[in-house]
């Protein structure tokens, strides 16, 4: 379920189908107007609706020029679109469909039947949106899977290039996990992967920031448009929340807790294609020299990876 209610965006220039949608959806949803193509643009870039009513003859730009615009924006480009228009022509409805509206209907409305219809596109919308999360989601610790970090990995590296920012990579690793395992249980095992994984959640929790499980005992950080500096605070914080859990750990060669590795690597931020796989390795190798170093510790580098050609 949505847990708030649904947004819709009702586009019309007539004040009075407005009010008419409004009527006969508010008690469930949340409604927006906008009264021109250019502002229904504006406010769906803005808020990003659940689902949007567009009238197809707008004063300025038409709804088929407005859904064609959202579509091809990849931040809206999911939101369904519903043509409502008092045009009947069969070519308009093609039109609006082809280009990926999810449904049309016509004036006067039928208040009942906007409502089912309305209805069921939201319980799509919702299903959807379940489905994603599940296969985005990491089903013993709640966070992003590889699946998830491999996409946003890729939007934010190039992100980075296209405005020359730098992002951060945290390899985290577990030390002497396999004895963990093997002293106390696969079990308890799989209670520390979740505890540590909420830790590195606390620590990395601004709105851009991507937390994932990346392998076994492994996890990984996305820090978008971060410093070096700031991905090495971020990394010897979550090292020391964690060791601070202090999670009996008797087998551990360090510490009688349970205690991580971090390595830490940046890309570079003066926009320079960069080979994104390399990143990676520079961050897995910085995680091995911590490993080598003794554990419960983070290595950071500055290592710039081999520019590709283009
Ligand atoms: N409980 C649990 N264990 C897992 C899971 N996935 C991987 N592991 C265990 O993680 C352990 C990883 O062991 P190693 O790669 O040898 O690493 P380590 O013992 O942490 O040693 P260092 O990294 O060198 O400190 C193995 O015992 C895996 O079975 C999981 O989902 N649950």
């Amino acid at each position: 379920m949505i847990e708030e209610k649904a947004t819709i965006l009702v586009v019309d220039d007539e004040a009075m189908n407005i009010q008419i949608i409004n009527n006969a959806l508010s008690k469930d949803y949340h409604i927006l107007a906008a009264i021109s193509g250019e502002e229904a643009l504006r406010v769906a870039r803005r808020t990003k609706p659940d689902l949007i009513l567009l009238d197809i003859v707008l004063p300025d730009i038409s709804g088929h020029e407005v859904c064609r615009a959202l579509k091809n924006d990849i931040e809206t480009k999911h939101i369904p679109i519903i043509f409502v228009t008092s045009q009947n022509r069969t070519e308009d409805e093609l039109k609006g469909l082809e280009l990926g509206a999810v449904d049309y209907f016509r004036k006067p409305f039928v208040v009942p039947l906007l409502q089912v219809r309305v209805r069921n596109q939201i319980d799509l919308v919702v299903k959807t949106r379940a489905l994603e999360k599940m296969a985005w989601v990491d089903g013993l610790t709640g966070i992003s899977n590889r699946r998830h970090f491999d996409k946003k990995y890729e939007d934010a590296c190039k992100y980075a290039q296209r405005n020359k920012r730098s992002i951060c990579l945290l390899l985290i690793d577990i030390d002497y996990f396999k004895q963990y395992n093997d002293h106390y249980g696969h079990a308890k095992g799989d209670l520390v992967l979740r505890e540590v994984a909420h830790e590195l959640e606390a620590g990395a929790a601004r709105p851009l920031d991507l937390v994932a499980r990346y392998g076994g005992e492994e996890f990984v950080i996305l820090l978008t448009d971060s410093s070096e500096t700031e991905g090495a605070l971020v990394a010897e914080k979550v090292r020391e929340q964690i060791e601070m859990l202090a999670i009996p750990h008797e087998k551990s060669l360090i510490h009688q807790v349970v205690t991580v590795s971090i390595g830490v690597t940046t890309s570079p931020a003066d926009g320079v294609k960069f080979d994104h796989d390399m990143l990676l390795n520079t961050a897995d190798e910085c995680l091995y020299e911590a490993k080598a170093s003794g554990r419960n510790t983070i290595v950071s580098t500055d290592f710039r990876p081999t520019v590709t050609k283009e």
